[in-house]
């Protein structure tokens, strides 16, 4: 299937979010859509999917006009789509979950069980997507997840699959495995457009990539452009892609873990006897693969969680027991995981967002009366420095692509004094210029004595922040090692081997590859 975007423009107010974007996807090709935060991806590709409404342009499908009002046409037009995240019904097998997925007469809409799974089996083996149709969708980790969305897609016969930065929430792993499904695809004919902040990724899978930069194409080009012009492409300056760290000084210690128990809500040990200390002025990176404890540790930290046993202190005092809001005053500043759930207030404004916890205090009040002026006026000044992209202050939230919805969370958290930050996936979802400027910031952060506590899943962040890096499996600390430690050594304590047999075994690994 040939598609073509011809002019296509979406306005919100006076935003331009798409300015005549013409864009081909050829058949069987990997497409890659490359923008900064807020350049327009996810909006070109909600008015492919009959999610939003063009203003002006068409999409011509095969040669014939064809504009979709809703995702169901969008389907049958032979469009598929895997959101971030996923639409899956717990305790459903994931055949039920691909007959549920159904939403044309032409898939799978008339078929039983029995047929389901024959058909998820035959999917599942022709692009190598290994997923067992009778497994329940709870039991299976991300990655496999991922694999039974795009299984629903396929089994309603899609022409061309887009994947919205389906790489964010796997491991390294996972993704390779995510690789080699589209190139399936695309071998078989199917066209695949994937969105990624990866430039990595990109150069990796890309047949042709289409950089966006505010609202319109500014480069079709192949996959041999280096990461720094494609870096340069998308945010229209250079960018320096692997920061210079300094040495940290690190002083006394500000985090002290000693034997911390927390207990999950399925009553699941999820973190195991963990000790640690965060010192002033150094990053402790925390890495693991998703789901082995790293969650739960940040949320008994931050007083989201409950503590089984064990002790959290902040420069000698005891916080077990103590509120999210006490944390917060005695100088915690929290960057969430889920930022739509813990970090910010979708239908609140963006000054509004930020100042959240810290409207009742100054300078924002004075004797219990908020200024809204000087509400406003941190909100002007932070949007400016962060370079968040937003119509206005008056902006709720929500309106604001994921990257700058993140911005709005790091711009309220680092702008105040803090004895402790911690900052789960800082980065997650934002482009090379903000990772950028945000490690600048958390770095410059630990340079002011701030203890730094950094868990991320990515481990290019982990080794480019981190003084330390503790990795975490199964809910205990494997080891806590220097951050020059080789990634084969990091990927084997992520699996669950102590430091000194990581060691000892990729050491024996690279002799076996050098003779
Ligand atoms: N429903 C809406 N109302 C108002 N503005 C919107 C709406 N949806 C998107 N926008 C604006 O349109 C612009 C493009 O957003 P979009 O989500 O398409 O960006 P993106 O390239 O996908 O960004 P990211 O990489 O951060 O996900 C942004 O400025 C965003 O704030």
């Amino acid at each position: 299937m040939r598609l073509e975007l011809r002019g296509l423009t979406k306005r919100f107010g006076p935003l331009v979010a798409n300015d005549h974007i013409d864009l081909t996807i050829e058949p069987g090709e990997i497409h890659c859509l490359l923008g900064e935060n807020g350049a327009g991806k996810s909006t070109l590709m909600n008015m492919l999917y009959g999610l939003v409404r063009p203003d002006e342009g068409e999409i011509v499908i095969d040669g014939n006009p064809r504009t979709c009002s809703s995702p169901r046409e969008a389907i049958e037009a032979g469009i598929g789509m895997v959101h971030q995240h996923f639409m899956l019904v717990p305790g459903f097998t994931v055949a039920e979950n691909v007959m549920l997925g159904r939403e044309t007469t032409r898939g799978l809409g008339r078929l039983d069980y029995a047929a389901a799974r024959a058909r998820v089996r035959d999917l599942s083996e022709r692009y190598g997507l290994d997923v067992d149709p009778d497994a329940k969708v709870d039991d299976l980790s991300v990655g496999v997840q991922q694999r039974v969305e795009i299984l629903k897609a396929l089994a309603n016969e899609t022409r061309v699959l887009i994947l919205d930065e389906p790489t964010a929430v796997l491991t390294p792993h996972e993704i390779d495995e995510l690789m080699e499904v589209m190139r399936a695809l695309r071998d078989a004919g199917t066209s695949v457009v994937f969105i990624t902040h990866k430039l990595q990724e990109v150069r990796a899978v890309a047949d042709r990539i289409t950089v966006i930069r505010r609202g319109r194409v500014v480069a079709t080009v192949e996959p041999t452009v280096s990461e720094a012009e494609l870096a340069e492409l998308m945010v229209g300056r250079p960018v320096q892609l692997r920061l210079e760290k300094t040495p940290a000084t690190p002083g006394e210690p500000v985090l002290s873990v000693e034997n911390l128990r927390v207990v999950d809500a399925q009553g699941v040990v999820a973190v195991d006897d963990v000790s640690f200390e965060v010192r002033a002025g150094e990053v402790l990176g925390v890495a693991g693969v998703q789901g082995n404890g790293q969650t739960e540790l940040v949320r008994a930290l931050v007083g989201l969680a409950d503590v089984a046993g064990g002790s959290i202190r902040l420069r000698g005092r005891d916080l077990v027991g103590t509120s999210p809001r006490e944390r917060l005053d005695a100088g915690i500043g929290h960057i969430p995981e889920d930022r739509s759930h813990d970090g910010f207030v979708g239908s609140f404004s963006v000054a509004e967002n930020l100042v959240l916890d810290l409207v009742h205090r100054p300078p924002f009040a004075r004797r219990g009366t908020v200024s809204r002026a000087a509400v406003r006026a941190n909100a002007e000044r932070r949007v400016e420095e962060f370079d968040v992209r937003t119509q206005s202050v008056d902006t709720p939230v929500a309106a604001l692509s994921g990257g700058n919805q993140q911005k709005v969370v790091l711009a309220r958290e680092l702008s105040r004094p803090l004895e402790l930050l911690i900052a789960a996936q800082p980065t997650r979802g934002l482009d090379v210029g903000s990772i950028e400027f945000v490690h600048r910031r958390i770095l410059a952060e630990r340079d002011r004595g701030t203890a730094v506590l950094i868990v991320s899943t990515a481990l290019e962040e982990i080794t480019a922040l981190a003084d330390r890096i503790a990795v975490m499996y199964r809910g205990r600390i494997v080891g806590i090692v220097d951050p020059d430690t080789p990634w084969d050594q990091l990927g084997l304590m992520m699996a669950g081997v102590p430091p000194a047999d990581a060691a000892g075994s990729s050491a024996a690994d690279s002799t076996e590859v050098a003779s």
